[in-house]
């Protein structure tokens, strides 16, 4: 799989947000994408999923438009969590399972049933599985619906801030269960991030946005004091270890 965006651009009436952005995505890539807030991060995501459809530019997934694919194979193609999930009068067991709707042509299958399983016992979910999802705290929500585009078995997953309402056990866990996932199924990720040190521990290519375009892309060697004072206008001091970049804002 591989996904590429080339001199894509977008606007809301009377605001210009993205301009000319251009990356590729590989399998088994994680991507970062890193900037302030407002800065168009969350619109880019919706672009590549046709949720926005872009101005100018183009998504392909494997040379294909994502414009031009039916709806279902859109969701075999590419999966997405939004910042802010919302969900009907559902368990969380039947939420996650909405996940296989791509898949499921007259009844559930034993398959589906078993991946949603699975995914409740990887994220630590069974206890509430069965409760209501409107029930549930801002960050078990939030599994819920990394959950559920884990059932969809998507080739690219798209998280829009993946991590915001968790707790730092939850955090990891969420992270390294994306990466894991993306390393066994030969798929990739690309996630929104605040965090930069949570992104070096997550991503192998980042993305910076600013004013609407890529400011820097490549991997951790772009998270150098210079990049992140001109992006975010914040002076840090970044020292390496562990192989990982630490970012601490001085
Ligand atoms: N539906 C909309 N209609 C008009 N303008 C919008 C809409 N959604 C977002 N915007 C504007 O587009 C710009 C980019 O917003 P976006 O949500 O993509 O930013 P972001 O980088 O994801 O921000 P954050 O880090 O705060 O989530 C902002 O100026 C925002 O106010």
């Amino acid at each position: 799989m591989n996904l590429t965006v080339n001199g894509l651009s977008f606007h809301y009436p009377g605001n210009e947000v993205l301009k000319d952005v251009t990356f590729s995505v590989e399998k088994g890539d994680r991507v970062a994408i890193l900037g302030t807030n407002g800065v168009g991060k969350s619109t880019l995501l919706k672009c590549l999923n046709r949720i926005l459809k872009r101005d100018g530019g183009s998504v392909l997934v494997d040379g294909a438009d994502v414009n031009a694919m039916s709806r279902e194979r859109l969701a075999r193609k590419i999966g997405y969590v939004s910042q802010s999930c919302r969900f009907s009068e559902t368990t969380v067991y039947d939420a996650v399972l909405l996940g296989r709707k791509p898949y499921i042509k007259w009844e559930v299958s034993e398959k589906d049933l078993l991946m949603v399983q699975n995914i409740l016992k990887q994220l630590s979910m069974e206890a509430y599985a069965l409760r209501p999802v409107t029930e549930l705290s801002g960050g078990e929500m939030q599994k819920v619906s990394i959950a559920r585009a884990l059932a969809q078995e998507p080739q690219v997953l798209l998280f829009d801030e993946p991590t915001s309402s968790l707790d730092l056990k939850n955090q990891i866990e969420v992270i390294n269960l994306i990466q894991k996932i993306v390393k066994e199924k030969h798929i990739s990720a690309v996630a929104t991030m605040h965090d930069l040190n949570l992104a070096a521990r997550f991503a192998n290519k980042f993305l910076m946005v600013a004013d609407g375009r890529i400011y820097a892309s490549g991997g951790p060697e772009i998270l150098t004091e210079e990049n992140i004072h001109a992006v975010y206008g914040v002076r840090t001091s970044v020292e390496m270890r562990n192989g990982m970049p630490l970012i601490i804002p001085l």
